[in-house]
């Protein structure tokens, strides 16, 4: 890779590259990787936002595909470089089936890594999620922990158990011969919740907000921390892991990192409120307005709608029994492992993290 460099030939392919992460890591990409030739994006729906990133100096390859299709994968890998594949089913609220999310995030990862060692491509970089280690479904805390912090990492929702075993399956691929002969280099990334440009969730609370007059009610104490990652942060760490790991392979291959930025720990709700408030919501409540035991009970009752109402509609509120457990649970990290390895700082500071979000919190309600 290092001749390539020089010449600019390296070509990257990055799979999910039209979802909320994968956008930012393709316009990151263009804007801080010089030695790119071409980028590759990969996705079973592609934006139409593509078609203004054509005309650059880089040759910009838009590939409408599936992952769970091994030969489609193959042939998008064929002859790329690094692969960063952020593609996956990131559902909570039981839209899809356990065996969709499973065939989606553990088989299309599987498809991912036989397509590197069938063609060539030694660098692979998996976005993971802190939701491989917890929170666990005993909803033990894991207060300022590392990669290294012992957590008892148990966990029954179709989710974090897929991406588990996809990391799984990435880390374990690491040192694997691949066509030529050398060893494939594997990592694995785990953001905490992203927020920033793109998050769906946190438009969906603003509207709610809307409909409710400009409040939001508390539900959860604001004592339970959560730590958040700006996307762009979260973007900026997956192109300086793919630069990095050809150099530092001995070091870096087969790692997780935390994937984190110096965005304050506060509760969900709390957080979502320093965009949404200057957007001209308020949360009512320095408690609690329900007790526990009621919201507990409203997320089985929600369960037991979603299952009576499949036959006829698609009912996946934002509360359920496991978004209410991983809201109600303390998880933030505190790392440096990622520093330490490939010199990661935060490119974005919390204040332009947060000045982003909230001027597109702005332009996203005019198109609401
Ligand atoms: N949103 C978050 O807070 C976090 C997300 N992650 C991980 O980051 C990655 C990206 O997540 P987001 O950008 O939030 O989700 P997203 O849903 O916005 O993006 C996922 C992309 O993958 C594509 N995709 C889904 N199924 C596919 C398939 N069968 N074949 C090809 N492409 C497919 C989708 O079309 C979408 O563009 C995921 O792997 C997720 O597990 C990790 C931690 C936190
Ligand atoms: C939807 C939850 C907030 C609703 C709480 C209620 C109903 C009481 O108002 C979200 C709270 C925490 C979120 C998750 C967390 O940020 C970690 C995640 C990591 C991922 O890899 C995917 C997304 C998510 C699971 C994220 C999903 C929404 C929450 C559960």
């Amino acid at each position: 890779m290092a001749n390539s460099a020089q010449t600019q030939e390296l070509v990257y392919l990055v799979t999910g590259g039209c979802g909320f992460l994968g956008e930012h890591v393709v316009r990151m990409l263009l804007q801080r990787e010089p030695r790119l030739r071409e980028l590759r994006i990969f996705d079973l729906h592609l934006g139409p936002w593509l078609e203004e990133l054509k005309t650059g100096p880089v040759q910009v390859t838009a590939i409408q595909g599936d992952v769970t299709q091994a030969h489609e994968v193959a042939a998008a890998v064929a002859g790329a470089h690094v692969v960063i594949h952020t593609a996956g089913l990131v559902d909570v609220f039981g839209k899809t089936s356990p065996e969709t999310i499973h065939e989606v995030n553990v088989q299309g990862t599987q498809n991912v890594i036989e397509a590197c060692v069938q063609t060539g491509t030694r660098f692979l970089i998996y976005t993971s999620s802190m939701e491989v280690v917890g929170p666990n479904i005993k909803g033990q805390p894991f207060y300022r922990g590392n990669e290294n912090t012992p957590y008892e990492a148990v966990h029954r929702h179709p989710y974090p158990c897929s991406k588990a075993l996809a990391e799984r399956l990435v880390l374990e691929a690491n040192g694997r011969e691949v066509l030529g002969g050398l060893p494939l280099v594997t990592c694995a990334l785990r953001p905490t919740g992203i927020y920033g440009e793109g998050h769906q969730i946190m438009k969906d609370f603003y509207h709610q907000g809307l409909r409710l007059g400009g409040r939001l009610f508390r539900a959860i104490p604001a004592s339970v921390e959560h730590g958040r990652v700006y996307v762009g942060n979260v973007a900026w760490m997956h192109v300086l892991v793919a630069r990095e790991l050809e150099h530092r392979a001995a070091l870096m291959g087969g790692q997780v990192y935390f994937c984190y930025d110096n965005s304050p720990y506060k509760s969900y709700e709390d957080f979502n409120m320093e965009f949404l408030g200057p957007c001209g919501l308020q949360l009512v409540g320095t408690r609690p307005l329900m007790p526990y035991w009621l919201l507990v009970l409203l997320a089985a009752l929600n369960t037991l709608l979603q299952w009576l109402l499949r036959p006829l509609l698609l009912y996946a509120p934002l509360l359920n029994p496991y978004t209410l457990a991983v809201a109600n649970t303390t998880f933030t990290v505190s790392t440096d492992k990622a520093r330490r390895h490939f010199g990661y700082e935060p490119l974005f500071s919390w204040e332009e993290s947060r000045t982003r979000t909230i001027r597109w919190v702005q332009t996203a309600e005019g198109s609401a």
